[in-house]
C-alpha cells in the first residue's frame, strides 16, 4: 500500500505489471496517448485505447468509465464478463479486476486499491501460486494446492511439476480434461511459455512462474453478432431463417425468446448453444467464437430441449443418479449434488417415484435437474413451460428467476408471456428470424404501445410480414437500439485464430458399464416384456411339435424315409426364423426410441462406442436367455439327433446365439435408420419375408437370388442347424431298379448342409460377420448424425 493511503491501480499486462498508479485527482484518464491520459502505459501495449479508461472520483472511491466517458474504447471494459458502459460507469470496490477485452490470450487487467473501500476481493485475485521449484496439485480436493470448487472438476484433476525456469510438465489425471492454449492434453504435456490452461469454467494462467485462476467462469455473457442463417428451400430458393441479428446477453441474465409460430426462436437458441450452424455472423462466448471451442464447453452448458428426455421406467433420484454419473468425475461426490440439486428443483419428496407418474410441471423439473448437476452457468431451455396450468408457468419462470439470481445466464423459449415481466430481457422475433425487440418487459409495452400490459397483443400487431419489417426498422432506429445493443455488445478479437479444441476425453469402458446398468435395469422394470421376449420363440416351437405327426424329424428310423429331410429342414427353418424374429423384435425399436435422449447425452460427452457397446451387451444377454429358453424347449420336445461335429444340444446353443445375434444387430441397425418407432415397427414384416424367401428351404436358390440368400441371417443359421444335423445324412440312397435305373430321392443332398468343420466354420463366421457389419454401420451412421 503506498504512503497516503491513496487509491491506486495496478495495470498488468500478460502477467507484467507496470508499477501502482496512485490515484490522487478527481479526474485521472488511462491510455497510451500522453495528450489525453494521466495514466500512461507503454505505447506498444496496443489493446489499450489512447483513452482506454476514465476514472472519476466520487465520495473517496472511483467509478471507472469506458473511454473518456462519451466515446467507448474499441476493446472496452469488463468486470466478470460484464460489460462497463462508457456513460454509466461502474463504481469500484478494493480489490475489483477489470479486464480490457474479452480475450483471454491478451489479457490485460486494472487491478483498484482502495484501503478504505469495501472489500470484493475475489477468489480469481486470490487464488495465484507460486510455481517456483515446486509441484503443483490443481483439483477439487481441499488439500490441493489450487483448488476449484467445481462438481466436474476431479479432486485431483492435472499436476504442474516445475522441470526449469518457465519449462513445466503438466499431468491430466481427470474425466474432464485439461486444455493448454487450446489444445487437449493426452497424458502430459511439456509447457514451455506463458500458458492459458483451462479446466471447464476456470482459465488459469500461467506467467512468469505464477498460476492464477483468470476466470472462474462464474459469470457468462454471449454476444451474438450478425447472425444470418439461410437454408434451401423445396424450389432451391434460399429461405431466410435468421436476418442479421446481433444482442448481447450479459452475464446472469434471464433472457426469454418470444414470438410467433415459426418465426425462428428455437433456430436463434439453437444458434446461441452453437449447435446450429451460422450462415454468416458468430455467437461468441465470453469473446471467444462458441462453435470453434464448443469442445471446451459442451459439458458446461445446459440444455433442456423441448422434449423430455428422461427414461420413463427410472424413478428421480435413479435418472439424476445415471445422468451424475455420465457427466461428472467418477471421484465426484454423487449423492451429495443429487441431494443439492433435488433440493434446487423442489423434489425431494418425490425422489423415489417413477418418471412416467410425475405430472407435466414435475417432469420438466427433474430435466431442469439432470442438467444442473455438471452446475452450469449457462442454461438453454426451450418452452419449458408448454403444456403447464398458469399456476405451474409461474412456478416454473420463477425458479428459472432463481438460478438466474444465482449468477447463471439463461436463455428459454417461451410461449407463454404471463411471466415474461420476471426476465431481464425478451428477444421478439418476427417471421423470417427478424429481430423487432430486444429490451426489458417494461420498454418492451412502450414500444409496443401496450396497453395493461399485455403481451399477446404483440402478436396481433405482427401477424404480416410487412408490420415485421416495419418493426424491425422502427426498433433499428430506435434509442433502445442504442440502449440495449449498441451499447452493450461485447468485443471480441477475431484476429486471433485459435485451434479448434477436440472433446474431452472420456472413459468408454466406464460409460459403458453405467450406460449397461442403465439399461438393464429400465429393462427389468418391464419383467411383463422381458418374460414375453424369451417365451416367444419356445411357444412357437412347441406348436411346431403339436402341427407335425412325426415325434422324431431329426432322427432317422430303422427304414429310409425320403420326407424325412424336407421335414427336418423346415423345422429348422421354423427354429431359425424364430429365432431371428425375436432378435430382430427385441431390438428394433432401441435406438430408434431413445434417439432424444441419445442426442442429449452425445451432445455433452456420451461415446459412441459405449453407447453401442451397452446396446449389444444387455440384448446379448438378453439373447443368452433366449437361447437357454428356445435349447431346452427344443431338447424337450424333439429327439436327440446323434451327435456329428458337436453333440447336438451344444451345436443348437451356438448356433441360436449366433442367430440372435446377428439378428439383433440387424434389428439395431434398422432402428438407428428409422425416424420413428412406428417406422421400426413397420420393418419386422419387411425384414423377415426376405429371411423365410431367402432361405433355400422353400425354394431353390439359384443364380441371383443365391447372392441375396448370402444377406439374409437364415441362410447360414440353416446351414449351421443341417450341418449339425447332417441332413444330407438323412436323404435316403438312390433306389436302383433291376435294369439298373436309378430313383433319386426328391430331396437332394445339399453341399450347404456338409456335415464338416469347415463348413460349419463358414456359417456361424459369417453370422457374426454379418452382426458385426451391423454395428460398424451403425457406428458410422451415428457419427454422422453428430450435430457438432
Ligand atoms: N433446417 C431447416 N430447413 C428448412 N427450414 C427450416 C429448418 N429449420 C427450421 N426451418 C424452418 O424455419 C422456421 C423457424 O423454425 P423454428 O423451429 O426456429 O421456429 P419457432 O419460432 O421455434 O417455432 P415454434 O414456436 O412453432 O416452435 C420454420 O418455418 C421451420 O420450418
Amino acid at each position: 500500500m503506498n504512503q497516503n493511503n491513496r487509491p491506486y491501480i495496478v495495470v498488468t499486462n500478460q502477467g507484467q505489471s507496470l508499477p501502482p498508479f496512485e490515484l490522487t485527482k478527481s479526474k485521472h484518464i488511462l491510455g497510451r496517448d500522453c495528450q489525453f491520459a494521466d495514466l500512461l502505459v507503454p505505447p506498444d501495449w496496443g489493446v489499450i485505447s489512447r483513452c482506454q479508461a476514465t476514472l472519476v472520483e466520487k465520495q473517496g472511491n472511483y467509478i471507472i468509465y469506458d473511454g473518456d466517458g462519451v466515446n467507448p474504447s474499441s476493446n472496452k471494459l469488463f468486470i466478470n464478463h460484464h460489460l462497463i458502459a462508457h456513460d454509466i460507469g461502474y463504481p469500484l470496490q478494493n480489490g475489483d479486476i477489470i479486464k480490457v477485452g474479452q480475450n483471454i490470450n491478451i489479457l490485460i487487467t486494472l487491478k483498484y486499491f482502495n484501503s478504505h473501500s469495501l472489500s470484493n476481493v475475489n477468489q480469481a485475485s486470490l487464488s495465484s501460486i507460486n510455481l517456483q521449484q515446486k509441484s503443483v496439485v490443481i483439483g477439487r480436493d481441499e488439500t490441493a494446492n489450487l483448488q476449484l470448487l467445481s462438481p466436474a472438476v476431479s479432486r485431483k484433476h492435472a499436476v504442474l511439476d516445475y522441470l526449469e525456469p518457465s519449462t513445466y510438465l503438466l499431468y491430466d489425471y481427470s474425466t474432464n480434461g485439461v486444455y493448454v492454449n487450446g489444445t487437449k492434453v493426452n497424458g502430459k504435456i511439456i509447457i514451455n511459455t506463458a500458458a492459458t490452461i483451462k479446466i471447464l469454467p476456470y482459465t488459469l494462467l500461467l506467467q512468469n512462474n505464477q498460476l492464477f485462476i483468470a476466470d472462474t467462469g462464474d459469470n457468462i455473457r454471449l454476444d451474438a453478432r450478425n447472425i444470418v442463417r439461410t437454408v434451401k428451400g423445396n424450389g432451391n430458393e434460399q429461405i431466410t431463417l435468421l436476418n442479421q441479428i446481433s444482442l448481447p446477453i450479459e452475464p446472469g441474465q434471464l433472457v426469454a425468446l418470444v414470438g410467433g409460430s415459426g418465426a425462428g426462436k428455437s433456430t436463434f437458441m439453437r444458434t446461441l448453444l452453437g449447435i446450429e450452424p451460422t450462415t454468416t455472423g458468430t455467437v461468441y462466448l465470453n469473446g471467444e467464437d462458441l462453435r470453434n471451442n464448443f469442445n471446451l464447453y459442451r459439458n458446461q452448458i445446459g440444455y433442456v430441449p423441448q422434449k423430455d428426455i428422461i427414461h420413463n421406467s427410472l424413478t428421480v433420484v435413479e435418472a439424476l443418479r445415471y445422468a451424475a454419473k455420465l457427466r461428472l468425475p467418477q471421484d465426484a461426490d454423487i449423492d451429495e449434488i443429487i441431494e443439492k440439486t433435488l433440493g434446487q428443483i423442489e423434489m425431494q419428496e418425490r425422489r423415489h417415484v417413477l418418471v412416467k407418474n410425475l405430472s407435466g410441471g414435475q417432469l420438466k423439473r427433474v430435466s431442469i435437474g439432470v442438467e444442473l448437476l455438471v452446475d452450469p452457468k449457462l442454461f438453454f431451455l426451450d418452452e419449458p413451460t408448454s403444456g403447464l396450468d398458469p399456476g405451474l408457468d409461474k412456478k416454473m419462470m420463477q425458479l428459472l428467476r432463481k438460478l438466474a439470481d444465482q449468477g447463471r445466464t439463461i436463455v428459454l423459449v417461451t410461449h407463454a408471456t404471463g411471466n415474461i415481466n420476471l426476465c431481464d430481457r425478451l428477444v421478439f422475433l418476427g417471421q423470417g428470424g427478424n429481430l423487432c425487440y430486444f429490451g426489458t418487459f417494461s420498454d418492451a409495452c412502450q414500444f409496443f404501445n401496450l396497453r395493461n400490459g399485455d403481451f399477446a397483443e404483440v402478436y396481433i400487431q405482427l401477424d404480416n410480414q410487412t408490420a415485421v419489417i416495419h418493426t424491425t426498422q422502427r426498433y433499428r432506429w430506435s434509442s433502445y437500439q442504442h440502449q440495449y445493443i449498441d451499447q452493450r455488445l461485447g468485443v471480441s478479437d477475431s484476429s486471433v485464430i485459435a485451434p479448434k479444441p477436440s472433446p474431452p476425453r472420456v472413459s468408454p469402458l466406464r460409460q459403458a458399464w453405467i450406460l449397461c446398468q442403465r439399461y438393464g435395469q429400465i429393462m427389468a422394470r418391464d419383467p411383463v416384456n422381458v418374460g414375453i421376449a424369451i417365451a416367444t420363440a419356445p411357444i412357437g416351437i412347441l406348436l411346431i411339435d403339436l402341427a407335425i405327426a412325426v415325434r422324431e424329424p431329426f432322427i432317422l428310423g430303422s427304414e429310409a424315409d425320403p420326407k424325412l429331410a424336407p421335414l427336418a429342414q423346415t423345422v429348422l427353418l421354423v427354429f431359425s426364423c424364430a429365432a431371428i424374429w425375436v432378435g430382430l423384435a427385441g431390438s428394433l425399436q432401441e435406438i430408434v426410441k431413445e434417439n432424444d435422449i441419445y442426442s442429449r447425452e452425445r451432445l455433452v460427452n456420451l461415446n459412441l462406442f459405449a453407447y453401442i457397446a451397452s446396446k449389444v451387451t444387455v440384448l446379448s444377454g438378453l439373447a443368452f436367455l433366449q437361447t437357454l429358453a428356445m435349447v431346452a424347449v427344443i431338447l424337450m420336445a424333439f429327439g436327440h439327433p446323434p451327435a456329428t461335429l458337436l453333440p447336438w444340444g451344444l451345436g443348437l446353443t451356438i448356433t441360436t446365439y449366433l442367430t440372435l445375434f446377428s439378428a439383433l444387430c440387424l434389428g439395431l441397425m434398422v432402428s438407428t435408420f428409422a425416424k420413428s418407432e412406428t417406422q421400426a415397427n413397420t420393418a419386422l414384416p419387411i425384414l423377415l419375408l426376405p429371411q423365410i424367401i431367402f432361405s433355400g428351404v422353400l425354394f431353390q436358390i439359384k443364380g441371383v437370388s443365391q447372392y441375396l440368400s448370402w444377406l439374409t441371417v437364415s441362410r447360414w443359421s440353416i446351414g449351421a442347424y443341417g450341418t449339425l444335423l447332417d441332413i444330407n445324412g438323412l436323404v435316403p440312397e438312390p433306389i436302383i431298379f433291376p435294369d439298373d435305373k436309378v430313383m433319386e430321392s426328391a430331396f437332394k443332398t445339399n453341399p450347404v448342409y456338409d456335415p464338416s468343420w469347415g463348413n460349419l466354420l463358414i456359417n456361424w463366421q459369417v453370422l457374426l460377420l454379418q452382426g458385426f457389419l451391423c454395428l460398424a454401420i451403425i457406428f458410422l451412421l451415428k457419427k454422422r448424425q453428430d450435430i457438432i
